[in-house]
């Protein structure tokens, strides 16, 4: 199945052609209506037995792609609903996207091996991986289970680095004088700090308070979409041109190695001089990922390559989180004096310590509650079919589908979250063990806890997937989150700015993705006491 419609080679060839904008603009609608009826017209469809959403004409369902195209959340919810839990699929501008939500099947998937069910040539299609990244690390993964394992086994000792970044991060990127409130863009704010704390865990110091650095980190996530939607708009065998000279996705390699370049062959030298008697070995992310490379992994260039690809991974979807809860702390101020009670409490009592986010019960609720509400993926673990499979429920899959999972619906299934799943309520994961100070039981007090760990993964709380592709960041975000959230708590007063009446920034969808609201302010003052 091809996944790019004529249409959009037409649409790209025309628009780059005409210099007259209206007519080229009237000539390219019907282009690309035309197109994509042809292509529909005269292609078989392999997936006839998968029941549709919306009309099922070829003009009908390729209009209601184009509405969809900006929110494809209605389109999932209806889906969702009318066929109780089986497959269906939904006309996107780049195909069908087959839409999995039975508990059943979402683990099937979770589990499936990548020569059945793709996670990386899914992320390819996507994001034209083999060209906006090269091939070597879109198909060598070794830096998945440095993170899963040494990086999490780490983090107790890392987290004095990590709440020290945190707090030079803040200071610097607010800039706060004295006691004044002063407005904040959030979302480029907490990308800054996000990029640097995650940063000085992956690459240290300086690298981490290297603007230029972090500059690059940030955009690269953003560059890589947009090479993507350049990429695809031109025929498949132009790819590797289009790539290199119309995109800005070699640059950015390049510009890695030049900035890291030299730091990394000085630690290749010092190691193969050294080997286990070096003993200022940086415990770093970086250090892991040169362990265990070999071969022709093992090189400045592509070990620089990997470390982007990490922050292709980590940066946008960390920042997107923090911003989220943090427009939740200015938009819903009466649960902040509960939450600054539970982080004072247990740092007083602690430290700041990885054992003491652990113990944050209300803030990991909070956090989660907003995870549930904001989360990047409406659609979630994104399978391309290596070869025609058929799902234990029958349902055939040709290959080169493309399956995903409604996370979104699962998360908003009152049956499954509870009463009223539109409406943020902060405290929806706690559960109250023993006797409250209501029950006047003299003696004995209960304990609050949380019921939802935020880096679980189960069918019902997909925030970070399911199953052999799960995020093997979690642990690692979740307290990094945890942690920027904690000490804005209870270093800031934080509010929204008065224009916005009361009311919380209004997320960004596009399709099947969501985002933080990439313009709002957001106002900070130092708290006094
Ligand atoms: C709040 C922040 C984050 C969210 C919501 C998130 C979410 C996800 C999701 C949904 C997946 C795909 C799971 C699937 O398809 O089954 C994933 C994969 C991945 N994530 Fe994260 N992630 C976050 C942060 C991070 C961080 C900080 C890192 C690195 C330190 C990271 C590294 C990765 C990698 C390497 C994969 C690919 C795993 C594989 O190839 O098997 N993520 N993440």
């Amino acid at each position: 199945m091809d996944a790019e419609p004529i249409s959009v080679h037409l649409l790209a060839i025309l628009s780059w052609a005409s210099e007259e904008p209206l007519r080229a603009g009237g000539i390219v609608g019907l282009t690309v209506v035309l197109g994509y009826a042809l292509t529909r017209a005269f292609k078989s469809d392999p997936l006839s037995h998968i029941p549709i959403v919306g009309p099922k004409s070829y003009v009908g369902s390729y209009i209601y792609a184009l509405k969809h195209a900006v929110r494809m959340q209605p389109a999932i919810r209806e889906g969702y609903l009318k066929y109780g839990g089986r497959p269906f699929r939904i006309p996107t501008l780049y195909g069908w996207q087959v839409v999995l939500a039975s508990p059943d099947l979402l683990k099937e998937v979770g589990r499936a091996p990548d020569d059945s069910l793709s996670f990386f040539e899914a992320a390819n299609q996507d994001f034209k991986l083999e060209h906006t990244m090269a091939h070597r690390s879109h198909h060598t993964h070794l830096h998945v289970p440095v993170i899963q394992n040494r990086l999490t086994r780490n983090l107790a000792r890392l987290f004095t680095d990590i709440r020290e970044e945190i707090v030079a991060a803040f200071n610097d990127g607010l800039g706060l004088q004295g006691n004044d409130w002063k407005a904040i863009p959030a979302h480029d704010m907490a990308a800054n700090v996000v990029a640097r704390t995650s940063n000085r865990v992956f690459v240290g110091l300086p690298y981490c308070r290297d603007p230029e650095y972090i500059d690059l980190c940030i955009r690269f996530t953003l560059d890589i979409a947009k090479a993507a939607i350049t990429i695809k708009l031109f025929p498949k065998i132009l790819s590797p041109l289009v790539a290199r000279y119309l995109t800005n996705a070699h640059n950015n390699l390049q510009h890695a190695h030049k900035l890291l370049g030299p730091m990394i062959e000085e630690r290749l030298r010092l190691e193969a001089e050294l080997g286990d008697e070096w003993t200022e070995k940086p415990n770093d992310l970086l250090s892991w990922c040169i362990d265990e490379s070999k071969g022709i992994e093992r090189t400045p260039y592509e070990i620089a390559r990997r470390i982007l690809v990490i922050n292709f991974a980590a940066i946008h979807t960390s920042s997107n989180n923090f911003c989220q809860a943090l427009f939740n702390i200015a938009a819903y101020p009466s649960y902040v004096p509960a939450l600054r009670e539970e982080v004072s409490r247990i740092v007083t009592a602690e430290g700041w310590t990885k054992a003491a986010m652990g113990k944050m019960v209300k803030l990991e609720s909070f956090l989660a509650e907003t995870m549930r509400l904001e989360g990047l993926n409406i659609l979630t673990m994104q399978r391309k079919a290596m070869h025609d499979i058929t799902l234990s429920d029958g349902t055939f899959v040709p290959v080169g589908t493309v399956v995903a999972v409604a996370a979104d619906v699962r998360h908003l299934d009152p049956a499954l979250h509870g009463d009223e799943p539109e409406t943020f309520d902060p405290w929806r994961f706690l559960k109250h063990d023993g006797p409250s100070p209501a029950d006047g039981v003299e003696g004995e007090e209960g304990e609050d806890k949380v019921q939802n760990r935020v880096v679980s993964v189960n069918e019902d709380w997909l925030v970070f997937g399911y199953g052999r592709h799960a995020c093997p960041g979690r642990f690692f975000v979740v307290n990094e989150l945890k942690a920027m959230l904690a000490h804005v708590l209870v270093t800031y007063d934080v509010k929204l700015m008065d224009d916005a009446r009361g009311e919380r920034p209004a997320s960004f969808v596009l399709g099947a993705s969501r985002a933080a609201n990439q313009t709002a302010k957001v106002m900070f003052r130092k708290r006094a006491d």
